[in-house]
């Protein structure tokens, strides 16, 4: 009787064994579920060996096989697998991370399409030739008749009156039509700029096959633009499309572009946030082939895709390309590893590149692309810092911001005031005897949050009342510390009461639609002044922004972390990107006590290069990244001395495989060691080539998985880690 052998979802690098009567090669790649333990697990056939690892006699039966959907293909075994060998991580929780939850149950899924194709019946055509009286319905009928082709039900609802488009089914002025053929249509394109038009011809040049790209394009650029006529490209060939964006946030606008564009694909989003079903039925359009475009944040660098053509990854510096918990991947380097695999080109879009990427174009892994100029507007934006050593500031704002606020209100133009930090004040204390509002719970402080008078941790999620007198001496005078967007907002409110002020952090848009609500409001131009977190810095284009001001940004000056410089650059020139971007001419402000500082002045010429040449000399005297290689190991327990204890034990076993080109640092606990109630630290290692971390990483992760370690201890394994 066939043995089938299955990953599934266990912190142990180890598959598992079980009896299939009718088990078939053809199975491998299809979801299971089978009896473990007391209970019913769920997994993924991976092979189908000759003989068991165990007795067979002790194998149990499988319960249940997936067969509705198509296996999954050779390819993505091979992907999960290497994924799985580069971070350390168990095949089975790589598997668990890469399929959405329904479809590795194994419970129906429905690859249907839920976006059919649709065109005008001659019912429709006669309805437009027969000039009726205006309706909603002949106004969307005409605007669908103007595509030029067939669209899909979404590019129709996204038309003007598009909400009739049920009416227009209904009446038999819209009819379904077999998917194919209609898909190569572009509608509405510009003209391309000169250097969009010369980094597509390099593109195109260079063939089919792998080429790995990174596109500098300056902010407003327009490298959206050379995305999309990548893709239209890709889809004329009849090919599919990966297009990765970092976040969540930034899909509902790409989405629109993307169906507005190319209404006949089958554009399909892939994200955290949709509902189950909705992932599920998206990963099998992409794996059965019916999918044009995947269009999704880092979980859709999973997505099974047979007619792969390229990939797209915008905004290739974004840390949220690295997921921070479980398997540790970075689906920009997996991305990469991807293309390879598929031989596809694959594109890494940015105005800051990641200065990992900058060093590959600049040893020629990557070829560079380059887009020096904005695609609409004549100029970048005027970047100036403002020196506030000498000035009084009115809540954290200086004259010379109020000033060009006020303009910009005169003018009917949008400002933004971007603050890093949101809620209303960092952290509350009391002035008589230094009591300050602590986490119970982490090495961290509680943040005020006026707007629903709570104080807040922003790591552990915990909350409480704000109290009326301070808990220690119970002195009335208790003071919200330091600055968050809510309290700009209050005072920018107080300043200008005739001008409207919206708050742009993650307490106002806890959904996606009431972030879509918030962008629909800007983009409006309902918001005159905008107060806003990094949500605000990424991609964005809002021709009415003309200001960007900058609000506490030398805290991050002087920052431990290696990576901050770089970070602090990135969001700037990002944030900084938003101003301007239209016909008018855009200008920012930092506020700093350092106005002579490099980064600074870098930053007011736009000189990327300057920059990255700057930050990576300081890392090649360093020895940090990209110049070095780095591995993690952290543990955490409830008390600090169990975690650092097993790190210790892990130094020791590591110094017994160690090469001698590898650094082992001493367990340290983490920059913040305290969090939900555990104690961290970390271990790091480093050696000076990928190939000897590697080959040092798994020989350690062996022993490491035979140890056995108390229970209430957890350790983990981050390899290319962006917090060091
Ligand atoms: N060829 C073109 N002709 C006319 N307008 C264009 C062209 N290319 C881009 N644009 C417009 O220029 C603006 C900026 O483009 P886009 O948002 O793609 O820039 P970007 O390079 O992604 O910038 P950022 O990195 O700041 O997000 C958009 O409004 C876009 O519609
Ligand atoms: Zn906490």
């Amino acid at each position: 009787m066939p043995i089938i052998r299955v990953a599934l979802p266990l912190p142990i690098p180890q598959l598992f064994d079980y009896i299939a009567e009718d088990a078939v090669h053809s199975d491998i790649g299809r979801c299971v579920r089978v009896p473990f333990g007391r209970g019913e697990k769920s997994g993924l056939i991976v092979s189908l060996p000759a003989e068991a690892d165990v007795d067979r006699g002790r194998l149990k039966v499988v319960s249940h096989v997936q067969r509705e959907v198509p296996a999954l293909p050779a390819d993505w075994l091979e992907l999960v697998g290497f994924v799985a060998r580069y971070y350390h991580a168990p095949l089975g929780e790589v598997v668990a991370l890469a399929l959405p939850p329904g479809l590795r149950r194994a419970d129906g899924v429905s690859g249907e399409d839920v976006d059919p194709l649709l065109e005008l019946s001659a019912a429709g055509r006669a309805a437009l030739a027969e000039a009726r009286r205006e309706s909603r319905a002949l106004t969307l009928l005409k605007a669908t008749d103007a595509l030029g082709g067939p669209a899909r039900r979404s590019a129709v609802r996204a038309l003007e009156a598009g909400s009739a488009v049920g009416d227009l089914i209904r009446r038999g002025w819209l009819v379904p039509r077999d998917d194919g053929g209609g898909r190569h249509l572009a509608a509405g394109r510009p003209e391309l700029t000169v250097e969009q038009a010369a980094v597509i011809d390099t593109v195109v040049a260079a063939g089919t096959g792998f080429h790995a790209w990174l596109l500098h394009g300056v902010t407003g650029s327009g490298k959206t633009e050379v995305y999309l006529r990548l893709a239209e490209r890709a889809l004329a060939a009849g090919e599919q499309v990966l297009m990765l964006v970092p976040e969540i946030a930034l899909t509902p606008q790409l989405e629109n572009r993307v169906a507005q564009r190319f209404p006949a694909a089958n554009v399909v989003s892939l994200h955290s946030g949709l509902a189950e079903g909705a992932r599920s039925r998206g990963f099998v359009q992409a794996l059965s082939g019916h999918a044009d475009i995947v269009l999704g944040t880092r979980l859709s660098v999973f997505a099974p895709l047979p007619r792969l053509g390229i990939i797209l990854v915008d905004e290739e510096h974004d840390a949220s390309y690295k997921q921070q918990e479980g398997v540790r991947y970075s689906a920009r380097d997996v991305a990469v590893w991807r293309a390879r695999q598929r031989a596809v080109p694959v594109l890494l879009g940015s105005a800051t590149p990641s200065l990992e990427s900058w060093q590959h174009a600049g040893n020629g892994r990557y070829g560079l692309l380059r887009l020096t100029h904005r695609a609409v507007a004549t100029t970048l934006p005027k970047v100036r810092a403002v020196d506030i050593r000498r000035m009084k500031l009115d809540e954290g704002l200086s004259p010379a911001l109020h000033a060009a606020i006020s303009e910009r209100l005169k003018r009917r133009e949008q400002s933004l005031v971007f603050i890093n930090r949101r809620g209303y004040a960092p952290v509350l204390s009391c002035p008589a005897c230094g009591w300050v509002s602590r986490c119970p719970h982490c090495s961290a402080n509680l943040v005020v949050h006026l707007a629903d008078r709570r104080l807040r941790c922003h790591h552990c999620g915990c909350d409480g009342g704000i109290p009326h007198a301070c808990p220690s001496c119970g002195n009335q005078d208790i003071q919200p510390f330091g600055r968050g967007t809510q309290r700009i907002e209050a005072r920018l409110n107080e300043l200008f009461p005739e001008a409207r002020v919206l708050r742009v952090d993650r307490d106002a848009a806890r959904t996606r639609a009431q972030w879509e609500a918030l962008l629909d409001k800007i983009a409006a131009g309902e918001a005159d002044i905008l107060v806003g977190t990094q949500m605000m810095a990424k991609g964005h284009d809002f021709p009415k922004l003309t200001l960007v001001g900058v609000v506490g940004a030398d805290s991050s000056l002087h920052a431990a972390d290696f990576r901050a410089p770089e970070r602090l650059f990135q969001q700037l020139m990002q944030v900084g990107g938003r101003a301007g971007r239209g016909s008018l001419p855009g200008e920012v402000l930092i506020q700093t006590e350092y106005p002579g500082h490099l980064l600074y002045q870098h930053l007011g010429r736009h000189d990327f290069d300057a920059f990255a040449k700057m930050a990576l000399d300081e890392r090649r005297v360093a020895c940090f990244p990209p110049f070095t290689h780095q591995a993690m190991l952290r543990a955490d327990a409830p008390a600090l001395s169990d975690a650092v204890e097993f790190l210790q034990h892990a130094r020791r076993l590591a110094q017994s495989c160690a090469p001698e080109t590898l650094r082992l640092f001493d367990p340290v606990p983490m920059r913040m060691s305290r969090l939900a109630r555990r104690e961290r630290a970390q271990l790091l290692v480093e050696a000076d080539s990928r190939a000897g971390l590697q080959g040092f990483l798994g020989q350690w992760m062996t022993m490491l998985y035979a140890q056995r370690t108390p229970r209430e201890l957890r350790w983990q394994l981050d390899v290319d880690p962006l917090d060091v």
